[in-house]
């Protein structure tokens, strides 16, 4: 089956772009295409204008279950980012420290997966995915195995990351208030084979608080999307 067909995207530098539609539309298929981690039939991933053919350093991915080793505590799990990029422990322990201690899990750092919740968990992926102060985010439904109000703070956080280091995110979703909040502009897919409709530009002034959320403006932009997905005959993205 041909997953995806006639997609044209360029990212910018530092932006943070979402790709936003049903589910089977190919998200992920796309993301891993960017990563570099799927071969493709026909067409080409340029960084810089080189072609991508394999997860090229300097990326950092996060995935919808995370995918930490079990036998290794919560910090080597972190600290693999740095084994992956050749960069000894020792230089990289403090900085693997200070993300969790950000993300809520200082006290668990020698702690086992096993031992951590759904969310503290995907929090550890998301640590280890910035280690190594990565150029390029993706991230494949990062929060949506995770309950509403995790969800909520880890989407606050992850805005704030982005906004401080002006990283590029390419983050997957079907959530439209999570793509609005998120995002400078969203890619709109559709399915059947998917590809990308339109790019919207969210419009709201950053930084953005998450009590945005109820904020008129916020509404609108929500209701914008919706309206492209009802006019493609998606009711539910
Ligand atoms: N390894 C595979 N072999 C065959 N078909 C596949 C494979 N992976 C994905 N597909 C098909 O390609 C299409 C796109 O899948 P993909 O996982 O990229 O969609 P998605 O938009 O990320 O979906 P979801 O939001 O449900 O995760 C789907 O129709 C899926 O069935």
């Amino acid at each position: 089956m041909t997953a995806l067909a006639h997609v044209s995207l360029e990212v910018r530098e530092g932006e943070f772009l979402s790709l936003l539609g049903p589910s089977g539309c190919g998200k992920s298929t796309l993301l891993r295409a960017i990563a570099g981690l799927d071969p493709l039939t026909e067409g080409r991933v340029l960084l810089h204008g080189a072609p991508v053919v394999a997860p090229p350093p300097g990326f950092g991915m996060v995935f919808q279950r995370d995918v930490l080793l079990d036998w290794r505590n919560v910090i080597d799990n972190v600290l693999l980012a740095a084994e992956f990029e050749g960069r000894p422990h020792r230089e990289m322990q403090p900085r693997a420290m200070a993300l969790l201690d950000r993300f809520g899990l200082a006290a668990f750092a020698h702690r086992y997966p096993w031992e951590l919740s759904g969310g503290m968990r995907q929090r550890a992926g998301i640590c280890r995915a910035l280690l190594c102060e990565p150029e390029v985010i993706l991230m494949d439904e990062p929060f949506g195995a995770l309950d509403a109000m995790t969800r909520d703070d880890l989407n606050g956080e992850l805005a704030r990351i982005q906004q401080e280091g002006k990283r590029t995110v390419v983050f997957v979703t079907h959530s439209i208030p999570e793509a609005v909040f998120l995002s400078d502009r969203v890619a709109v897919m559709s399915a059947g084979p998917g590809r990308v409709v339109k790019i919207v530009e969210i419009g709201l002034p950053r930084p953005r608080p998450l009590s945005l959320r109820e904020a008129p403006e916020f509404g609108r932009e929500v209701a914008r999307l919706r309206a492209i997905f009802a006019q493609l005959g998606v009711q539910k993205a």
